[in-house]
This record gives structure tokens, C-alpha cells and sequence, in this order.
């Protein structure tokens, strides 16, 4: 199959808006299938019937205009009133400038052409030609003060729309997150944060022109109420052309959001450490090339038919525009043969109406590529809206102090959109002070289990329980979230690697209360990971990515080392580890173990999910998860007293490797560790 064909789908299945022409583009390249499994377009009903579309009406958008330039108005106020005042007077100022060097031609011009000696005309003319030379300069000064205010405001504006955006999808309930609905949105408005700057520039831009040609319009009116109308015929077709342009842009943005996003995501791979073997061994860079070039191809084809349709209604928008000038120096013409204008009024007629028109195809560009970006912004803000209203709550009961253990009650749990329930009726109960261990086969539940503890997703069936010395409870959904999450410790499965120093990747355990480096060091110390880092050239500034001035590579281990001093760093009540120790080395291992035990003895409780069921021989009550429930739970010893038990069979297939299947007991636990010494949480 050769890599650049592409394949139209079929007839009428994916015109946008009932553009035909944007399906001529709208093809399937065997990249999208091969890598994708099928064409990459934004959801196709989305953009057609959802949110994007009511909004590219006129009045939709003349109507949304005001209240978005409001916004950005109110967001620059917030950020910076004295420049966005200083904008705003700048803007006006050159307008009335722009007016007054009018009124000041005129002035010229009626002078001019009086009767008399010329030495007299230039005498009288004299007053309204300085008068323009100081309304020349003036401009020239309100544009430049323009220009460094804007330049203060814009960058705070985009700080705080962008700050407002992410502060609120990073609030937003782990559960949502996972409907594609909700996630549409969310990922939507990213493309938005950075137009509350161009909004701003572009506004102050449009409002500079308005108000210019505002000033050329009173001038023109005073002059001649017939000259008014004759601006307006030039200015509609444009206005018209620059909101169709825009439009296209934007649904062609909307549609091939996806496509773009892989296209990225291939040239990333391209750079990445650590895809830098298979790209060179299994040749899947020569693949990932080919297959950007292929899905270029597309997206170039895409241009060029958004390119064909602004020049056709670029072409007709002009047609119309030139017909309307014609007819207005035609009317022009009319009005001086008949005697109806003065012959200095129509001079400055002219040159108001060749100003004016100049401005206007600055007005139409800037328009253009204000509606669009309003459009962009208007994601923004409906990604907030729905980030809002699916936003973790506030407020809570809170917990009871201190937290003696947290229970599941009949817990069932389906991820949006899956075929079936990822738990099912699942009961457990994890004490402070006891090692709870939860295994099972791949895809069990096992971390969709821990999340629920965490109280990152709300069960839909059940209830989870924080429950406190004197068996006082409140449960999960009416709890104050905040508190949960303060009494828990993650270390996930595949747990962030944040691109920073190694100081930072354990000191971001605790959010963004004050680094302790004495505390920094103990828990890397703990975590088995101390001597390593302060043995780097730069210690603790190191930055854990190569690529940087002071970056460097940590292995697999090291990093999960790293990972793990950071959750003991966060000093939680309740760790929740999955699969901890998966990077390590036996004796790291072994001493990982070790670490989590004595974790449990100074009161934590600690949640361990793995798959070494050696580790768990110790665990003080172990649940056996199978297909999201519960299936056996108990002590090593209880559960290996069950015959044709999950885990019997599970932790007798794992010791046969070592050749001790038939000594459950004769497989080394942790050095150091109680076997016995933990009460049974049942
Ligand atoms: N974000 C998600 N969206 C939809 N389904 C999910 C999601 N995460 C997990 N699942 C599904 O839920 C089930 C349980 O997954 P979970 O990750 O809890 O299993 P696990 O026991 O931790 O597996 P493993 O041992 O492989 O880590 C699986 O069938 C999985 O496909």
C-alpha cells in the first residue's frame, strides 16, 4: 500500500456546515488508518450541531461581540486598570485627532479654493495647517503611548484568562474527565486561552478604526448628509466578507483539531529520549516521518481550499465594494455639477472617503481575525462553564480527626463510556497501622479500587466511609474534599516525572507549602535514593531529564526510588501505592518492603497493589479482586488454606519459578519484616 494516497469517504457524510467544498479535502490518508484506525476529524456532530455552530450566526455573534470585549475589558481592568485606561484614552485621542485633521483639510481646502491672490489663500490657509501638523504629531504620540500600554496589558491578560482556564479544569471532578463530552470541551478551550490577548489588541485595533472612521463620518454628515450612506454601500460588503472568512477558519480549525494534535504527537516522538531505540531499531521513526509527511499532505490540501474560498469571497466582496465606490463618486460628481456641493467639501469628500476605505479594509481584516479569535475565546469560556459545574465541591462535612480507617461499602464503579462496571459490590476495609494488599489479574480493579479510596472518582453505587476513633463516619460524597485528599499519599502505577530538579519532583509532594530540604533529604534517604542524588554534579538542582543545562538521566528504578520519597515526603495518613517496586532491583525491593512496613507500624495505613505476591505473604489482609469484585480476602496463611483458591493458584504459579510451589512459606519475604506480627484487619 503506498503511503500517500488518500481516499474520499463517502458522498455527504462530512460536509461542514453545509459547505460541500469543505468535503473535497476531507479525505481518509492511509497514515490516519494505519496509526489512527480510521479518519482523525473533530467529532463530526459536534461541529455541526453542537456548541461551534449556533454561534457562527450574525446575530449570534454580534450579539456575543460586546459582552466577550466586555470581558476582556473587565479581565484587563482587574489586571492593570492604569494601561487599560491609558489604551483606552490613547485610542479615543487619536480618534478625535483623526476627526479634527479632518475638519482641518477642509479647513485648507475652503481656503484654497476661495477667490483671490494665492500669497492670501496660503495666508488664510495658514491657522488649519498648523492646525494639522499638531494633529499630525499629536497621533503620532497617542499611537506610540498606545502601543506601550497595550504592550503592558496584553501579557496580564492572557496570565489571567489562561490562569482562570486551567484553575478550573484542573478542579474538575476525575470522573468527568473521562466523558468525551465533557472532555471536548475542556480540551476545546485550550485553543483560547491565548485569544483574551489578541482579542485585547485586536479590540483596541477595531476601536482606534471605528472610532477614526466615526470621526470621518461626522465630518462627512456635517459636510453633506448624502455622503454617509455612500460609506456605509463600501463598508457592508467588506463587513460581510470578513465574518464568511471567518467563519470557514474556524470550523476548518474545529474540524481537524485532532489531526493536527497527531500530527504534533508524531514530530514529538520524534525528539524523545526515550523512544530514541525502537525509533531507530524497529525503524518506527523512517514509519512516524513517512506517515507526518502523508497527514501534512492533507492538512496543506485543507489550506489550499480554505485559501481558494477567501480569494473567491475576497474577489466578490471587492466586486461589490468597487461598485459601491463607483456609485459613490458617481453620486459625488452629481452633487458638485449641480451645484449641490461646494467644490472644497468635495475635495475633502474624496479624501475622507479614500482615508475612510483605507481604514476599512484595516477594520475588515481586523474584524476577521476578531471574530475568529472571539469565537475561540467563547470555547474558553464554555470550558470554564462546564469545568465549573463539574468542579470538585468546596465545601464538606469535615472528616473526623484523627481518620482511624476508610471503608468501601458495596462500591460499584463504571468508567463513562465503558462496556461494564470496572468494580462491582466491592467492600473493603483499609485501617491505619495495617498493610492492606489488593491483587488480582490485569484489569481486575485494582486501581480503579485505590482511586475510589483516594476519593479521586465517587462510586455510583455504595459508599465509601472515612471513619473516626469513636466510630463517628462521613461519607465520600458529603465529605470536604480538600481533607481527603490531605490525609492521602499517591504513588501511582505510572506516576508523574515532572521535568524539574530532583528537589522538585519530591518536594512537589506537598503542594506549594514551603520546601523542607532536611525533609526533602530523610524521605530520599528512606526511599533509598539520597546518596545518588546528592552524588550528581549539581545534587538536589540537578534536573532529572537530560536535555538541559543541568539534566540527567535517572533509570527506571531510580526514578521509581524518586517517586517514592516524594509520597513520604507528603507525610500522608493513608498511602496508596500501586505497584511500587515493579523498576526495582531485588535488594531495592526487598527494602522497599521493608520501608512499607515500617510505614504501618509508625500508623500509616498503607495500601500496596502488586503483583509480587511475595511481598504480600506479610500484608496484614489481602482481597483478592477478580472481573471488579471481591473475591476471597483474609491473611496469607487463610488464603492459601483455600484449596482451588484465586490466590492459592496465583501465588503457587509465581513460587514455581523459583522451584518453592510447594513451600508457600519457604518464599523469602522482606528482610526484617513481622510475618505475623499485624492483627487481620477483617
Ligand atoms: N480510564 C478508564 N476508562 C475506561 N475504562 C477503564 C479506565 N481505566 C481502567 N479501565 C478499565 O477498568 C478495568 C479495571 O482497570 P484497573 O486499571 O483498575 O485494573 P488493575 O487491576 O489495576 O489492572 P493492572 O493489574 O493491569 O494494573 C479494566 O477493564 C480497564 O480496562
Amino acid at each position: 500500500m503506498r503511503g500517500n494516497t488518500l481516499t474520499p469517504v463517502e458522498p455527504g457524510s462530512d460536509e461542514i456546515a453545509g459547505d460541500p467544498k469543505a468535503a473535497a479535502s476531507d479525505s481518509i490518508s492511509d497514515a490516519e488508518r494505519e496509526l489512527y484506525g480510521g479518519r482523525l476529524r473533530y467529532d463530526q456532530s459536534y461541529v455541526r450541531h453542537e456548541g461551534p455552530l449556533t454561534r457562527l450566526t450574525f446575530g449570534h455573534m454580534a450579539a456575543a461581540l460586546p459582552h466577550m470585549v466586555g470581558m476582556v475589558l473587565r479581565t484587563g481592568w482587574k489586571a492593570d486598570r492604569r494601561a487599560l485606561m491609558g489604551v483606552v484614552a490613547a485610542e479615543l485621542g487619536q480618534g478625535v485627532t483623526a476627526g479634527w485633521g479632518l475638519v482641518a483639510v477642509n479647513g485648507v481646502l475652503a481656503q484654497l479654493f476661495a477667490d483671490g491672490p494665492t500669497v492670501d489663500k496660503l495666508r488664510d490657509a495658514l491657522p488649519s495647517l498648523i492646525v494639522l501638523a499638531v494633529v499630525a504629531v499629536a497621533g503620532a504620540v497617542l499611537s506610540a503611548w498606545s502601543t506601550a500600554m497595550s504592550g503592558r496589558l496584553e501579557p496580564q491578560v492572557e496570565r489571567a484568562v489562561s490562569a482562570r482556564y486551567y484553575r478550573a479544569v484542573t478542579g474538575v471532578e476525575v470522573e468527568a474527565t473521562e466523558r468525551p463530552e465533557v472532555q471536548r470541551i475542556l480540551e476545546a478551550g485550550r485553543f483560547g486561552t491565548d485569544s483574551a490577548r489578541s482579542m485585547l489588541r485586536l479590540s483596541v485595533g477595531v476601536g482606534n478604526v471605528v472610532i477614526g472612521m466615526a470621526a470621518a463620518a461626522v465630518v462627512l454628515a456635517t459636510l453633506h448628509w448624502a455622503l454617509l450612506p455612500m460609506l456605509l454601500a463600501i463598508a457592508l460588503p467588506k463587513g460581510w466578507g470578513a465574518v464568511r472568512s471567518a467563519r470557514r477558519e474556524y470550523l476548518s480549525r474545529m474540524n481537524w483539531v485532532d489531526h493536527r494534535r497527531a500530527i504534533a504527537s508524531l514530530l514529538a516522538y520524534l525528539t524523545r529520549p526515550h523512544a530514541a531505540g525502537e525509533l531507530r531499531v524497529h525503524a518506527a521513526g523512517a514509519k512516524l516521518l513517512s506517515s507526518y509527511e502523508e497527514m501534512s499532505r492533507q492538512t496543506e490540501a485543507e489550506q489550499r481550499r480554505l485559501a481558494r474560498a477567501q480569494a473567491l469571497t475576497d474577489l466578490v466582496a471587492g466586486a461589490f465594494a468597487g461598485v459601491a465606490s463607483l456609485a459613490c463618486y458617481g453620486v459625488l460628481w452629481w452633487l458638485l455639477a449641480t451645484g449641490g456641493l461646494p467644490l472644497a467639501v468635495g475635495g475633502t469628500a474624496v479624501i475622507a472617503i479614500r482615508t475612510s476605505t483605507a481604514r476599512l479594509t484595516l477594520l475588515v481584516q481586523q474584524v476577521n481575525r476578531l471574530y475568529e479569535e472571539l469565537l475561540f475565546l467563547t470555547d474558553t469560556e464554555d470550558a470554564i462553564k462546564v469545568a465549573d459545574e463539574n468542579a470538585i465541591p468546596l465545601a464538606g462535612r469535615p472528616l473526623p480527626v484523627p481518620v482511624r480507617e476508610v471503608r468501601t461499602e458495596a462500591v460499584s464503579f463504571s468508567y463513562p463510556g465503558a462496556d461494564g462496571p470496572s468494580l462491582k459490590g466491592v467492600s473493603v476495609r483499609v485501617p491505619r497501622g495495617k498493610v492492606t494488599a489488593l491483587v488480582g489479574a490485569n484489569g481486575s480493579g485494582k486501581t480503579t479500587l485505590t482511586k475510589v479510596l483516594a476519593g479521586l472518582l465517587l462510586p455510583d453505587d455504595g459508599a465509601v466511609r472515612w471513619v473516626g476513633e469513636s466510630g463517628e463516619r462521613v461519607e465520600l460524597r458529603e465529605a470536604d474534599r480538600a481533607q481527603v485528599f490531605a490525609e492521602v499519599g499517591l504513588l501511582a502505577q505510572d506516576f508523574p516525572r515532572w521535568e524539574m530538579t530532583a528537589a522538585a519532583n519530591v518536594a512537589i509532594g506537598i503542594g506549594d507549602r514551603p520546601r523542607d530540604m532536611d525533609r526533602v533529604r530523610k524521605a530520599a534517604g528512606e526511599a533509598g535514593v539520597l546518596e545518588l542524588i546528592e552524588g550528581l554534579p549539581h545534587g538536589w538542582d540537578s534536573i532529572v531529564f537530560k536535555g538541559y543545562e543541568r539534566g540527567v538521566q535517572l533509570s527506571g528504578g531510580e526514578w521509581q526510588k524518586l517517586g517514592s520519597a516524594r509520597t513520604r515526603y507528603r507525610q500522608a495518613p493513608f498511602l496508596l501505592v500501586d505497584e511500587p517496586t515493579s523498576a526495582l532491583d531485588p535488594h531495592a525491593e526487598i527494602a522497599a518492603f521493608e520501608g512499607l512496613w515500617s510505614l504501618a507500624e509508625e500508623g500509616h495505613a498503607v495500601v500496596l497493589v502488586t503483583h509480587r505476591l511475595a511481598a504480600t505473604m506479610h500484608a496484614d489482609h489481602i482481597y483478592v479482586l477478580d472481573q471488579g469484585c471481591v473475591v476471597e480476602d483474609g491473611t496469607h496463611e487463610d488464603l492459601m488454606s483455600r484449596d482451588g483458591g484465586l490466590y492459592q493458584g496465583m501465588f503457587t504459579a509465581q513460587a514455581a519459578q523459583y522451584g518453592l510451589a510447594s513451600a508457600p512459606g519457604g518464599v523469602p519475604g522482606p528482610r526484617g519484616a513481622q510475618p505475623s506480627g499485624h492483627e487481620t484487619a477483617s
